[in-house]
């Protein structure tokens, strides 16, 4: 099994077609990853892996080796585009010898006729055959170019769905939009005109150095002059426009992560009246992004005047010594006037392979910023599945587990123990802080623990592979999440084979259907952006309905009445005792009132286990738990039913 695996070191080359970056094997597993059977990480391990994108940079592929894997899959349509797109700027090229002959064939006699229709024909054949092969070949890289951006977003998307929670816990989604968006995009520029501008201007330019050299190899030393002087200034410009470039890039990736900021709390936001400010700091990402968009257009635009200025002192040299030498009879008009368009025809390879030049390393950033996120560690998916019936419920068991999140001092559980057996409603308790929810996130494997032996079902939890487990599983959250789209899809979301019939008695049992029958269009009612057209309590009923038709065998359940009205609460109390029947259910409570029937409590305190016992025991045996139940029961003046 290899339930942790990375996209990482090697790229997309890495890979055959189709396999994403979490489906390799174990054997390929690259740098950051832990392979399956390794010693567990010591604590912070997952920080060092996840934390730092800039960190891995210094051991990442060179980024030129990153652009190619992504081309690799798709070389012979890009290396025919190319072909195609460099033939029809040759054909270019053979332009102005073409249009030496023509002019010898005019001189040479015979007037206008048949004699000068032949040369004028063959430019016509020149130029018509060359512009449809540049046409055919930008058709195929543009479209080879949209194919590279569909696998390179496709395998991003995938990937970050995959990333192991500690990875995702230190990302930002609004960055991440912009790698999966706007990063992705670049590719199919830098693979679809980049790459061609670049090859084309160097070739073209080769090719005019030595046509000019075949024509004239005098004139040819003038032109060197200034094709120096348009190197020196390309030098200089270019890594200013480097810089810019990238700064640009971050900057809308920063715009990105502060407008997903103010977006995820709008609510907030507004209550604190604190829009400008929030505007006003998206907007100063976007003024970044527009002073280095600025600053690159500027170094751009000096270069292509430098460009242009040397071409035309070029000209004007030219025109100047080889004037002189068709005056003193050492050299041909018509091979002037040749070599004359071949420094005009300068200008175009040498603004290519500025542009080209740019591009490229747009694209070189926009690979390495989609490299840092493939390169993190991910996870082999688990599938919304369910058990065929319910499955025999599951026990647990945790002795000397300690497990310390990345990046904290603290460890969040200090060696717990506690035992589950299969069936029955286990409660966790205790202060904010406790470590009640880290339990649920260790029992998903959404983190490893450090030490100590954790077993559910009796497997060490790190020999189950890892859809199985989640599988068997179901998880209410601590904010019942509800996702954008209908009712009904959201209720389906884990258990999409599940029938009317079940649905049905799910929503009875969770109180839905009356809210079932007030909505509009009923099940197939929109929900709003998370569920925004819902209350607090209705979301919380749909996370655990959504649970329920998982069908789990064991159900862990963060807080799933804290919204919930006292009949409501008292409602699901019942539910969640029936479900214990024939399920293993965990909850965590800070209402004592939900849990005094639990078949045992465990009294959790500062990532230590300070008791387990029924209620009863507890209010006698445990301080803090008698202090809890003083203080929740003298608050709400009436006593539970024991
Ligand atoms: N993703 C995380 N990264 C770093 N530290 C975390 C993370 N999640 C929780 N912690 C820390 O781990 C400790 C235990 O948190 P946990 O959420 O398990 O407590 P809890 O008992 O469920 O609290 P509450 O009742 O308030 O939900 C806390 O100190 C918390 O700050």
């Amino acid at each position: 099994m290899a339930a942790e695996v990375s996209g990482g070191g090697a790229g997309p080359a890495g890979q055959g077609a189709g396999a994403g970056p979490t489906e390799q094997g174990a054997g390929a597993v690259p740098q950051g990853a832990v392979p399956q059977g390794a010693a567990p990480p010591a604590p912070g391990t997952d920080s060092a892996r996840a934390s730092s994108t800039a960190g891995r940079a210094e051991n990442a592929p060179a980024p030129l080796a990153l652009l190619l894997a992504h081309a690799r899959p798709h070389r012979r349509l890009l290396l025919t585009g190319v072909l195609l797109s460099l033939l029809g700027s040759g054909a270019g090229l053979a332009m102005p010898l073409a249009a030496k002959y023509a002019v010898e064939a005019f001189g040479g006699g015979g007037g206008g006729g048949a004699s000068s229709r032949g040369p004028l024909l063959a430019l016509l054949g020149v130029v018509v055959t060359g512009a449809l092969l540049a046409a055919t070949g930008h058709y195929l890289l543009a479209r080879t170019g949209e194919a590279v951006v569909l696998r390179a977003r496709r395998r991003l998307v995938t990937h970050l769905l995959r990333l192991r929670v500690a990875a995702a816990d230190r990302l930002t989604p609004g960055d991440l939009l912009s790698r999966a968006t706007s990063d992705t995009t670049l590719l199919h520029t830098v693979l679809s005109r980049s790459v061609v501008e670049a090859a084309s201007g160097a070739l073209t330019l080769v090719g005019t150095i030595v046509l000019m050299a075949v024509v004239d190899a005098l004139l040819l030393s003038v032109t060197a002059l200034v094709l120096l002087l348009s190197g020196a200034v390309l030098a200089l410009l270019m890594p200013r426009i480097q810089r810019a470039q990238l700064q640009a890039q971050q900057a809308v990736g920063e715009m990105g992560s502060l407008l997903d900021r103010s977006l995820q709390a709008f609510r907030t936001v507004k209550a604190s009246g604190i829009e400008d400010r929030e505007a006003a700091a998206v907007a100063g990402a976007a003024r970044t992004a527009h002073d280095r968009g600025v600053t690159v257009a500027r170094w751009t635009s000096a270069s292509e005047v430098a460009m242009f200025l040397a071409t035309q002192l070029a000209f004007l040299a030219v025109l100047g010594v080889g004037g002189a030498r068709v005056a003193a009879g050492t050299m041909e008009v018509s091979s002037l006037v040749a070599f004359l368009l071949y420094v005009f025809g300068l200008l175009a390879p040498l603004s290519q392979l500025t542009e080209g030049w740019t591009g490229l390393n747009t694209g070189l950033a926009a690979v390495r910023r989609i490299d840092e996120i493939e390169s993190l560690p991910g996870e082999s998916a688990a599938r919304a599945t369910r058990t065929e019936r319910r499955a025999a419920p599951l026990g647990v068991e945790f002795r000397d587990v300690a497990f310390a999140y990345a990046g904290t001092r603290a460890p969040a559980h200090h060696g717990i123990t506690f035992t589950v057996p299969p069936g029955g409603l286990t409660a966790l308790v205790g202060p904010s802080g406790a470590g009640k929810t880290t339990v649920f996130a260790l029992l998903e494997r959404f983190y490893d623990h450090d030490a100590g032996t954790l077993t559910v079902g009796g497997r060490d939890i790190r020999d189950w592979p890892l859809a199985e487990l989640r599988a068997a599983l179901a998880y209410v959250e601590q904010d019942a999440p509800v996702l954008a789209g209908t009712l009904r899809d959201n209720l389906l979301l884990a258990a999409p084979d599940a029938t009317g019939a079940e649905l049905a008695a799910v929503l009875t049992r969770t109180r839905l259907d009356g809210l079932v029958a007030r909505l509009p269009e009923g099940l197939d009612t929109q929900v709003g952006h998370r569920g925004t057209t819902l209350s607090g309590g209705e979301r919380q009923r749909v996370a655990l309905a959504r649970a329920l038709l998982r069908k789990p065998a064991l159900l862990l359940l963060d807080e799933v009445t804290s919204q919930l009205d006292a009949v409501n609460e008292e409602h699901l109390r019942e539910v969640v005792l029936e479900l214990a029947a024939d399920t293993t259910v965990l909850v965590i409570a800070h209402r004592l009132s939900t849990v005094v029937r639990a078949d045992r409590i465990v009294v959790m305190e500062a990532g230590r286990v300070r008791a387990v016992g029924t209620h009863t025991e507890l209010v006698e045996s445990d301080a803090l738990y008698g202090e809890l139940a003083a203080t929740q029961f003298a608050t709400e003046h009436a006593l539970p039913r024991g």
